[in-house]
C-alpha cells in the first residue's frame, strides 16, 4: 500500500511471507512441478493480470515477486463489440506499463484463450509457474478451470489467489450454511468478519526476459480505436492506480463526511466516482475499506457506514454472482422467466438516445453516452424506465449498459437490473415503480442536472423543467421549447405505463419455474 496517499500502511507483520520455506530442494523427490513448487525462492513466475490492473494489493504479483522473477502478462479481451470500459482498460494498461517500469519491469500484451495463449508463453520461456488472482463471473471462472486443468500446463505452478472482494465469497453462509439471498443478513454477518488487510505493492521487480518478442504494442491492441463516443471521456476520467489514490484522497477530505445527505442528488458531487477504478482493479476494495476506517479513526468521517454499506452492495453483487453464475442471463426469481417483456425497438431507441420526453431520463441518457457513467440514483431511474414503463427485458437494459459505461462490472451490473426488474432475491417489489417526474423534483429540485444534460430545455423555469408537456404554451415558447420538435413528447404516459407494469406483474404473480 502506498503510504501518504490516504490509503493505510500496512503492518508488516501482515505482509504475506510465503516464500521462506528453505532451500530444501536436494531432499525433495517427485515430478519438476512437484520440485518447482518446493523451489519457490527460485521461481520463474508468469502473472497474468486481468481486473487487477494495480500494483498495491496484488496477491499474485506480491507473491511471485517474493518468489523470485516476474514476467507481467495480460491477455486482451475477445468481445463480439467494442465498449466504452476498453477506453478505461486502454488508460489502465498503459498506466501500468508506467507503472511497472519503475520497478524496473515490462507488461507483455497478448491475445487468444488464455490456457493456451499462458501456455505456449510458459513454454517458450521456460517459466516454472503462473500466478494469477480469481475473479467470480462464469466468464473468468470459466478461464480459470481451463487454466488450472490444462495438460501443456502440468509441470508448472498453476496457482489462484484472492480475487477483489473484501472476503472469501465462500466463507458467509447462513445458519443453514446457504449463501445469503437477504443484504440485510449478508451485511450484518459482514460487518463482524475481520476483512483482510491489503498487501503492499513490490519494491521492484526482476524479470528473466527483457522484452517478450511476440508482445502487442499497446498502440496496436485495438482498444483505443474501438469505439468512436470516447474522446468526451478523457475530459471526465484519469484512469490507473495512481489516479484511484489521488480521487480517493478528494473524496475523503471533501465528499466522505456529507455522503449519506449528498448522495441522492445528481447535480452535486457527492459520491465517490470510485466504481471505475474499483470496477478494473485500478484499486483494491480491501485498501479501499480499510482507508474508510482509518478515515474514521481520525476523525475525518466519524460515521462513514453509509459509504461501507454502498461497498458491502459491490460485495453482495460479487457474492450472488459467485454463488448463482448463471444470474447473468437468468432471472433470480423464476416466476420473472414469464414476465411478458414487450418487443419495442422504437422505445428501446428513444431511452439509449435521450428521447423519451421524460427530462430526468433523457438526462441520465446522455450523461451516460458523454462521461460513461450515470449517477447511481438516475441509474435507477433510466433503468426502471426501461423495465416498468417500456416492459422492455432488462436484459436488454443491461447489454446497452455493458458497451457504454466506463465502469461496466458484471456483478454490479447484472444485480443492479435484477433488482431494479424485482427479478432479484432482495430486490424493489415490483409494485415499487419510480415516478420518473416526481424523482426529477425530489432530486433534482432547481434542475441543475437537467439543464446541464438536456441543454434544449435550459431555458424553462421551475416546474415546467420536469414536466415540459404540463408546461404552458406561452412558457414553452419564451424558453425556445417545440413540444415534438426540440424535444419529444412522453413515448408513454405514466399513469398507462404504471398500470401497464401492474397488468404484466400480475400475470406471472405466484407462477413457478417451467
Ligand atoms: C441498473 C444498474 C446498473 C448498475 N451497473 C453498475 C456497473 O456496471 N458498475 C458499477 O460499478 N456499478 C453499477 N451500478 C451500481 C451503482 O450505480 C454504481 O456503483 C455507482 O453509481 C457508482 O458511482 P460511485 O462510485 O460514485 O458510487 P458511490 O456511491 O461512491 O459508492 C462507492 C462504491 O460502492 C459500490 N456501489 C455503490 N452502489 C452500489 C450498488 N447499488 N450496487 C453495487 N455496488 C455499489 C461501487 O463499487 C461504488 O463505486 C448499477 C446500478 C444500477 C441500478
Amino acid at each position: 500500500m502506498v503510504e501518504g496517499e490516504g490509503l493505510p500502511a500496512v503492518p508488516r507483520l501482515l505482509f504475506w511471507k510465503t516464500c521462506s520455506i528453505p532451500a530444501i530442494i536436494g531432499v525433495i523427490q517427485g515430478p519438476p512441478f512437484v520440485r518447482s513448487f518446493f523451489r519457490r525462492d527460485f521461481l520463474k513466475t508468469i502473472v497474468w493480470f486481468r481486473n487487477d490492473l494495480r500494483l498495491h494489493d496484488h496477491p499474485a504479483l506480491k507473491e511471485a515477486s517474493e518468489c523470485g522473477e516476474v514476467l507481467p502478462v495480460f491477455i486482451l479481451p475477445n468481445h463480439a463489440s467494442p465498449t466504452a470500459s476498453d477506453w478505461w482498460l486502454f488508460e489502465s494498461l498503459k498506466s501500468l506499463q508506467q507503472q511497472l517500469l519503475k520497478l524496473g519491469s515490462t507488461l507483455t500484451i497478448l491475445k487468444g484463450e488464455p490456457s493456451r495463449v499462458l501456455s505456449v508463453l510458459s513454454k517458450k520461456t521456460q517459466a516454472d509457474a503462473v500466478f494469477f488472482n480469481g475473479q467470480v463471473d462464469p466468464v473468468s471462472r470459466r478461464e480459470e478451470m481451463a487454466l488450472l486443468e490444462s495438460e501443456s500446463l502440468s509441470e508448472v505452478n498453476v496457482r489462484r489467489f484472492a480475487p477483489n472482494m473484501l472476503l472469501d465469497p465462500t466463507l458467509l453462509k447462513t445458519g443453514a450454511g446457504d449463501p445469503y439471498k437477504v443484504f440485510g443478513a449478508f451485511w450484518k454477518s459482514l460487518q463482524q468478519q475481520t476483512i483482510p488487510w491489503p498487501i503492499a505493492a513490490p519494491a521492484s521487480l526482476a524479470s528473466w526476459i527483457d522484452e517478450y518478442p511476440g508482445t502487442i504494442p499497446l498502440e496496436q491492441s485495438g482498444l483505443r480505436d474501438s469505439i468512436d463516443w470516447d474522446t468526451s471521456f478523457e475530459k471526465v476520467w484519469i484512469p490507473g492506480e495512481a489516479a484511484s489514490f489521488e480521487q480517493w484522497a478528494n473524496f475523503r477530505d471533501k465528499g466522505l463526511k456529507g455522503y449519506d445527505t449528498k448522495r441522492d442528488f445528481p447535480a452535486i458531487n457527492g459520491t465517490s466516482r470510485l466504481s471505475g477504478f474499483l470496477a478494473s482493479g485500478n484499486m483494491s476494495i480491501r485498501a479501499l475499506w480499510h482507508a474508510v476506517k482509518r478515515a474514521q479513526e481520525e476523525g475525518i468521517a466519524p460515521q462513514p457506514e453509509p459509504f461501507l454499506r454502498q461497498l458491502a452492495w459491490r460485495e453482495f453483487s460479487y457474492y450472488q454472482l459467485f454463488h448463482f453464475p448463471d444470474i447473468t442471463e437468468r432471472p433470480l426469481r423464476p416466476e420473472f422467466l414469464h414476465f411478458p417483456w414487450l418487443e419495442d425497438p422504437a422505445g428501446l431507441t428513444a431511452w439509449k438516445k435521450g428521447k423519451t420526453g421524460y427530462p430526468l431520463v433523457d438526462a441520465g441518457m446522455r450523461e451516460l453516452w458523454e462521461t460513461g457513467t450515470i449517477h447511481n440514483r438516475v441509474r435507477m431511474v433510466v433503468a426502471s424506465f426501461l423495465v416498468k414503463h417500456l416492459l422492455i427485458d432488462w436484459r436488454m437494459g443491461a447489454v446497452w449498459f455493458r458497451e457504454t459505461l466506463v465502469d461496466y462490472d458484471v456483478a454490479n451490473n447484472t444485480l443492479g437490473w435484477q433488482w431494479i426488474a424485482g427479478s432479484g432475491f432482495d430486490a424493489a417489489p415490483y409494485f415499487r415503480i419510480f415516478n420518473p417526474t416526481t424523482q426529477s423534483k425530489k432530486f433534482d429540485k432547481n434542475g441543475a442536472y437537467i439543464r446541464k444534460w438536456v441543454p434544449e430545455l435550459a431555458a424553462l423555469p421551475g416546474a415546467s423543467l420536469h414536466e415540459p408537456h404540463m408546461a404552458p404554451e406561452d412558457v414553452l415558447t419564451e424558453a425556445g421549447v417545440v413540444l415534438g420538435e426540440t424535444y419529444p413528447l412522453p413515448i408513454v404516459d405514466h399513469t398507462a405505463a404504471r398500470a401497464r407494469a401492474l397488468d404484466a406483474y400480475a400475470h406471472i404473480k405466484g407462477k413457478k419455474e417451467g
